[in-house]
């Protein structure tokens, strides 16, 4: 689904506000940059949920207003996303939230390495600390802590959003509410929701807590489904939590201890928040954390990050079966039909995403590109300073950079469109994903229409399944950043973000030789 909410409705004017560019795009909403008309260096984050959308996917103007209700009586913590106003248009919710400039955690966490063991540390402890005050000074229940609702901040600090799962379990004479409802995110599920037993939410939010704390510090997933028709779950619970072998393997005893007191299957012996708290994973000290929690030295954090995200441009990073096939027998998938529920098609892109992938560009560039004109050394600096670049690269501490909202999943490439879609599509199909018509016909035929100059964005729309075998699906868009140097941007719409940077690497691998590296 690509959708430009903004040209279907038009946008409500703020006011004493000015919006920039688009930062973030989901399956309802947009979020734009915005600063105070009276000083631009106040800036924040204006989202615009799409009420028709909404309707059209059966939530009601009330569902999602709770979800604003219910993030802003939570508002009083350094490690929850601050929402700062809202109210209705015709057709928008818009929310005004403190900006979160260091981009989504899941993009930070590398598939099956996680993050360095201390800003795992780092993080898990911010997450307990924003769930001690959600549930003990609001009575509220976050429900789907998971990767994709943590956004950092420029310094780096856990920020928890996304309440559209949040209730209050805690009623006004202080007893709790029994819940029975199955909601939440699978993976990240207690099991007493998935065998809708009634359950207390707040314990559940601490199962979840553990779930990303396995996640940052393994860079997969214990399970799919907390229950007994998993694999890995019934190993789990026969062997009552005491694993060591597959992802566990990765882990030291004192986390392996931890996640034990944490994942257990009965709610009443897992450990609480205050347990946690004395807990000496928790209690041992961060190098760049001060006595609050709070990230005291950006660099180093920002450094420890990308120590572990790195892509591997070997040849032995290529699985050897696609070796074969990649160094010339082409599999024959391309199709004449269209790509339906599975595959790859191209198209120009007609939503917000030109906007949008200039915004992945960064500060930076645009600065020194609009006061010194266009100019090879500004975007080979650019690019050289951009995270997304260095993951490519041999890492030395010297090379990190500070944290920004664009994402990684992305690269440059200085070689002619015809040779970047012949890759892809090369890429595309070694990963048995079907491209319809062909992705150089489908650029023929659009610069035929509509010449070569206003073809672009161009967007590869993908659609495929996991290892789990669940849906997956986003966009790889084209876009023009000088005359020689092209953006490729992979947005997920659809799935689990640690599985879409997989396709990620897996396609950039295979398309390494498309790839700019200064
Ligand atoms: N306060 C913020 N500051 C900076 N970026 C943000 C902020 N809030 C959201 N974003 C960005 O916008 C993206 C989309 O926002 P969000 O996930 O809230 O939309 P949604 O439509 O509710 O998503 P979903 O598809 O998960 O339902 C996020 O992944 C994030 O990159």
């Amino acid at each position: 689904m690509s959708v430009n909410f903004s040209q279907k409705s038009p946008l409500p004017r703020i006011k004493h506000l000015q919006l920039g560019d688009t930062v973030g795009q989901g399956s309802f909403a947009f979020v734009k940059r915005a600063c105070l008309e009276t000083d631009p260096n106040t800036v924040v984050a204006v989202k615009f949920v799409h009420l028709p959308t909404c309707a059209k996917h059966g939530l009601s103007e009330e569902d999602v207003t709770q979800e604003v209700i219910l993030q802003s009586k939570c508002s009083g913590h350094p490690n929850v996303l601050k929402v700062i106003d809202c109210n209705l248009s015709r057709d928008f919710l818009w929310i005004i939230m403190e900006m979160a400039s260091g981009g989504d955690l899941f993009d930070k966490i590398e598939p099956d390495v996680g993050v360095d063991a201390e800003v795992a540390r780092f993080y898990y402890k911010q997450l307990i600390n924003a769930l001690d005050y959600l549930h003990r000074d609001c009575g509220i229940a976050h429900r789907d802590v998971k990767p994709e609702n943590i956004l950092l901040d420029r310094n780096g600090n856990l920020k928890l959003a996304d309440f559209g799962l949040a209730s209050k379990f805690r009623r006004k004479d202080g007893t709790k509410r029994v819940c029975t409802d199955t909601r939440g995110s699978l993976p990240y599920m207690a099991p007493e929701i998935v065998y809708s037993r009634g359950y207390y939410a707040d314990l559940t939010d601490v199962w979840s807590c553990g779930i990303l704390l396995f996640v940052l510090l393994t860079g997969e997933t214990p399970w799919d489904i907390p229950s007994e028709e998993d694999d890995h779950f019934r190993e789990f619970w026969v062997n009552r939590g005491k694993l060591t072998s597959g992802p566990w393997a990765k882990l030291d005893f004192t986390e392996l201890n931890l996640l034990r007191k944490i994942l257990q299957p009965e709610p009443t012996e897992r450990y609480s928040l205050d347990q946690l708290k004395s807990h000496s994973w928790y209690t041992n000290p961060t190098a760049f954390a001060n006595e609050a929690g709070i990230c005291a030295n950006p660099r180093m954090l920002s450094e420890k990050l990308m120590s572990r995200l790195h892509i591997s441009l070997n040849d032995d990073a290529i699985p050897q079966n696609n070796l074969k096939i990649f160094n010339g027998e082409a599999p024959q998938h391309t199709s004449t039909q269209p790509a339906g529920s599975h595959g790859a098609h191209l198209q120009r892109d007609f939503s917000c995403m030109e906007k949008f992938a200039a915004s992945q560009l960064g500060v930076s560039y645009q600065a020194s590109h609009e006061s010194a004109g266009s100019d090879v050394l500004y975007w080979s600096q650019h690019i050289q300073q951009d995270m997304a670049t260095q993951q490519f690269c041999e890492f030395t501490e010297r090379n990190a950079s500070f944290l920004n909202p664009a994402k990684l999943t992305k690269f440059y490439s200085t070689q002619d469109v015809g040779t970047i879609l012949n890759t892809l599509e090369l890429a595309l199909l070694t990963l048995k994903i079907p491209v319809s018509t062909g992705l150089i016909r489908s650029f023929s035929k659009l610069t035929q229409t509509c010449g070569h100059e206003d073809v672009f964005p161009l967007t590869i729309q993908v659609k495929t399944k996991d290892r789990k075998g669940w849906d997956l699906s986003g966009n790889i868009t084209l876009f023009y950043l000088e005359r020689y140097v092209v953006l490729l941007y992979f947005n997920r719409r659809k799935g689990d973000p640690l599985e879409w940077r997989r396709l990620f690497r897996s396609i950039s691998v295979l398309c390494r030789d498309l790839i700019f590296i200064p």
